[in-house]
């Protein structure tokens, strides 16, 4: 279905071919505004090799031989169109066209990252041998690739260790701490680790099973005790001041190690401000499953990433490991047979995949507000009975409605309207109020002072007579304040599949819109939903909806994967 320009990118379409020579305006304003749009879908760049499809898909008729024009442009407007790295508004390189903020990012993230990865070895793979035997007991396939990509990560200054669910790349980290700290604490006193997600919910999650984990290690108690188990935000450690980070190059982390989580969240700027602000000397590892959703702003970093790191000439391949088997989702479960299915663009198996594994998997084409509502009914009951908060939120944690789009009936606001009607009628819910004890609602704005960040989600409690909201911080306890004080929220029984990166249920459903333009539903995001459940999946929509995003794929037009492929450091 084609998608109408936009207001905001004709004007800066308008607003670039002004700057033009008479010739060229028509053909810079027809460029601009398509850069601008396909920027707002997500993209970093507009390969001209595209333009055409481009500028259909947007219903734009394109000027006559406008690559001829286009020639003639980039030789008589230099102060217009750079050729890279340049301070001109529009950057052209390797046929792909840029905003010059985008193209600066591209280009230091690229720069920094071989840099980094170009960096010397820390410990020596003999050093490491009787560490990884000691802490990787097991011959299957699944630990001897954990062991693989502990040893990687542990001799690169810059690592990667990618995979689904379950495949124990949390398992994988926490080893591969007590490994380099028996390393470091021999040779220096301090080693610092700092463990960072995207979201409060992913540091949360992360600090937590880091926390459950070193229990376990075969190591001594001041290695134990010098693993860290409290994750903070990207945001947070990167000190962002409403418009900036505070770290950066000439302020940089202090840390010897960091490792990200989730880092398929990441977009171009967050990542960007990330690589500024890695000391030289510390080690960078970023953990995550490249086949998720892609960041909500523009960038496909972590693809980009992978899609280089693959390369065996690149430098960033070394650092680079897959994890493959998933401890969670073995071939005996539905949700490791469906995500992968969809992973591969497999339509043929899907539906026997629902009728082989009906206990795990069950698919409604129609919407059942029942099927949606019950699960909360433990949760609301707890309320009812005066559980303590924790428990409150462990069960709100226990099931999850999550949709594609926002608007319409099959949106994020039309099933929060639906869940909650259909809880109201069980349980006594003041739904007529902005705020009412039992409603859960998710930050859309960062509030600094309150150490509130957008994707947050917090349970609305009575308390001595007052509402108040409860989120859980970043090191798994709770804390709340005055509802009255919240920043903008929405509701929370349903979120979209965005937002719900980073967290897990038991439970969860996916409720597809009935119709829905191709770009909003996609394999990657069918494949997020999905695995967000840990033991059971409902989805909600017609075949037809399905199956078009199934074979939906999104490509992020980026230039990120080639220049870290040769960029020379
Ligand atoms: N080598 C192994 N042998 C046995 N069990 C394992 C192994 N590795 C991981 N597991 C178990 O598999 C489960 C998932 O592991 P882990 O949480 O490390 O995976 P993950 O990739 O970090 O998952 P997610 O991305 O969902 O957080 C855990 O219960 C863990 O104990």
């Amino acid at each position: 279905m084609p998608k109408p320009i936009s207001y905001l990118d004709k004007k800066l379409g308008r607003y670039l071919g002004q700057f033009a020579a008479a010739p060229h305006q028509r053909l810079l304003q027809q460029i601009g505004m398509l850069l601008s749009a396909v920027r707002s879908q997500g993209h970093s760049c507009l390969p001209l090799s595209v333009l055409d499809e481009v500028a259909g898909a947007f219903e734009l008729e394109l000027i006559e031989n406008w690559r001829e024009q286009w020639r003639l442009l980039l030789d008589s407007e230099p102060n217009l169109v750079g050729t890279g790295s340049g301070s001109q508004p529009l950057q052209y390189r390797d046929g792909k066209l840029y905003f010059q903020r985008d193209d600066h990012a591209e280009d230091q993230i690229s720069k920094r990252l071989i840099q980094h990865a170009n960096g010397s070895r820390l410990y020596a793979e003999r050093d490491l041998e009787s560490a990884l035997d000691r802490l990787f007991q097991g011959s299957d396939t699944g630990t001897l690739g954990q062991r693989q990509a502990a040893l990687a990560a542990a001799s690169n200054p810059l690592a990667m260790i990618l995979g689904g669910p379950g495949t124990g790349k949390t398992t994988t980290v926490v080893k591969l701490l007590a490994v380099i700290l028996e390393q470091a604490l021999a040779l220096k006193p301090l080693y610092n680790i700092l463990l960072l997600a995207p979201t409060g919910k992913a540091a949360a999650r992360l600090g937590q099973s880091i926390k459950a984990q070193r229990n376990g290690l075969d190591v001594s108690e001041a290695i134990r005790a010098a693993i860290p188990s409290s994750a903070k935000t990207l945001h947070r450690a990167l000190e962002w001041r409403g418009g900036s980070f505070s770290r950066n190059a000439r302020n940089p982390l202090v840390a010897d190690l960091i490792v990200v989580d989730e880092a398929s969240m990441i977009d171009t700027r967050l990542m960007l401000g990330l690589v500024e602000a890695v000391p030289k000397h510390c080690q960078l590892l970023l953990l995550g499953d490249a086949h998720q959703l892609a960041s909500v702003e523009a960038g496909s970093v972590l693809s980009d990433l992978e899609l280089a790191a693959k390369d065996p000439s690149s430098l960033l391949h070394s650092g680079y490991t897959k994890l493959t088997h998933s401890y969670r989702f073995n071939q005996d479960s539905g949700i490791g047979a469906l995500a992968s299915a969809i992973n591969l663009g497999n339509t043929a198996d899907i539906a026997r995949i629902f009728d082989t594994f009906s206990d795990e998997l069950t698919w409604s084409e129609t919407l059942d507000s029942e099927a949606l509502s019950q699960p909360y009914y433990k949760y609301l009951a707890a309320i009812e009975d005066g559980a303590a908060p924790e428990q409150i939120y462990a069960y709100y944690n226990e099931w999850r409605v999550l949709c594609a789009v926002r608007e319409g009936e099959f949106g994020l606001s039309g099933l929060n309207a639906l869940i909650e009607i259909a809880l109201a009628a069980k349980f006594n819910l003041d739904i007529e109020s902005r705020f009412y004890s039992g409603l859960p609602v998710m930050i859309t704005q960062n509030d600094y002072l309150q150490e509130l960040f957008n994707g947050d989600i917090g349970l609305i409690l009575e308390v001595d007579g007052e509402l108040r909201a409860f989120f859980e911080a970043e090191d798994g306890t709770m804390k709340s304040l005055l509802a009255a004080r919240l920043p903008h929220v929405e509701k929370a029984f349903a979120m979209t599949v965005h937002k719900s990166q980073g967290s897990e249920f038991n439970e969860c459903a996916l409720v597809l819109p009935e119709r829905a333009r191709r770009e909003t539903i996609s394999r990657e995001l069918i494949y997020t939903a999905i695995t967000r459940a840990k033991k059971a999946f409902k989805l909600m929509g017609s075949e037809v909806t399905l199956l078009d995003g199934v074979t939906t794929s999104t490509q992020r037009f980026s230039g990120l994967a080639s220049r870290l492929i040769r960029s020379e450091v």
